[in-house]
């Protein structure tokens, strides 16, 4: 299975090896026109930060509920979701609506108390919620720094595969929008009736998600062919997929792939996604391909915000068809 999903190996981007990002951003536009999903290998992220952040999810859940129901989740989506607490409307038969089977905290950038967006009451500009766990606030800091480090390191190859030159984004990602979420899965039971998911098939809003390998499995991806595998775990590696902001921004050439976590592993399943999208004011009109004349087809989205872009997506209620195909999924955005 994991032949199918490609694997980036960013060593020669670091060593500077000639022709080296003109090479990944081929391997990058393939992956993006036939997966969705891509492995990256040698992403200079320490094993050891990954496993204390995956550590700092299961303290964070292993609280009294009321701990956590102290910072509940708030309009700039920061803050504690309660399992059960999203209900994703699966429409695969019938309209089912089954409350997702996880529970998370979402954190984003750390803007101090006089921010001025803060002050201003920007949306989704808010400050984090942080729990009194001695230590943790500075591993999610820095968890998130180093996944905001990654993806803007990859910023070059996303340019390179859309046949841009390679600082095309640079000015878009200047502060880039990012949110942490840790998740809890617990394990569901084998009773549980089949339209029971830890996250129900859904694509994520975000430009770039950054996946760390999880121990427990659980994870299945949505072929182009729309047949469901089992993500595979590769040591060392990281999953990264693009979702519906990518999407509308490269003019619908990349996909947002659908994904869906079922936790019948019989063990408690943390994961910690990292997804990033644009500076909050970058406005990201549609990047056509050169090839094609700007009024050769209909559906191309007007420019948009990160703001813009959310608020739409919550008052959607969720409804989010995954293009042509048959079967529905959500959005699930951070
Ligand atoms: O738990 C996972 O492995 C993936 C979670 C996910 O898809 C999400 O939070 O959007
Ligand atoms: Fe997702």
């Amino acid at each position: 299975m994991s032949e199918q999903i490609p694997v980036l190996d960013l060593a020669p981007l670091q060593d500077g090896a000639p022709g080296a990002l003109d090479r990944l951003g081929e391997e990058l536009r393939r992956a993006f026109t036939e997966v969705g999903f891509y492995f990256v290998r040698n992403h200079g992220i320490p094993q050891s930060l990954l496993d204390a952040t995956f550590e700092a999810a299961e303290r964070f859940h292993a609280q009294p509920i009321e701990a956590k129901l102290a910072l509940k989740i708030n309009e700039h989506n920061i803050g504690y979701m309660p399992m059960r607490g999203a209900t994703t409307r699966v429409n695969a038969v019938g309209d089912v609506a089954l409350p997702n089977a996880n529970e998370a905290i979402f954190f984003k950038r750390d803007l101090p108390a006089d921010h001025p967006d803060v002050l201003a009451n920007v949306r989704f500009r808010g400050r984090n919620q942080w729990p009194e766990l001695p230590g943790f606030r500075e591993q999610v800091l820095q968890a998130c720094d180093a996944f905001e480090g990654l993806g803007l390191r990859l910023l070059p190859l996303y340019a390179r595969a859309l046949g841009l030159e390679p600082g095309f984004f640079a000015p878009y990602f200047d502060e880039p929008m990012y949110t942490l979420r840790m998740s809890h899965y617990p394990q569901q039971e084998p009773t549980a009736p089949e339209n029971e998911f830890g996250i129900a098939p859904h694509v994520d809003t975000s430009f770039m998600t950054i996946l760390a390998q999880n121990r427990i499995p659980g994870l299945s991806l949505r072929m182009p062919s729309g047949e469901w595998v089992d993500a595979p775990a590769p040591e060392g590696a990281l999953l990264i997929n693009g979702g519906m902001m990518l999407r509308r921004w490269t003019d619908k050439r990349f996909l947002a792939t659908p994904h869906r976590v079922i936790n019948r592993s019989g063990r408690e399943r943390y994961a910690i996604p990292f997804f990033m999208d644009a500076g909050y004011r970058a406005v990201m009109a549609p990047i056509t391909a050169d090839s094609s004349p700007a009024d050769d087809r209909t559906g191309r989205e007007p420019p948009i915000t990160y703001p813009d872009f959310m608020t739409g997506y919550q008052r959607s209620n969720f409804h989010h068809a995954a293009d042509d195909k048959a079967e529905k999924v959500q959005m699930q955005g951070a």
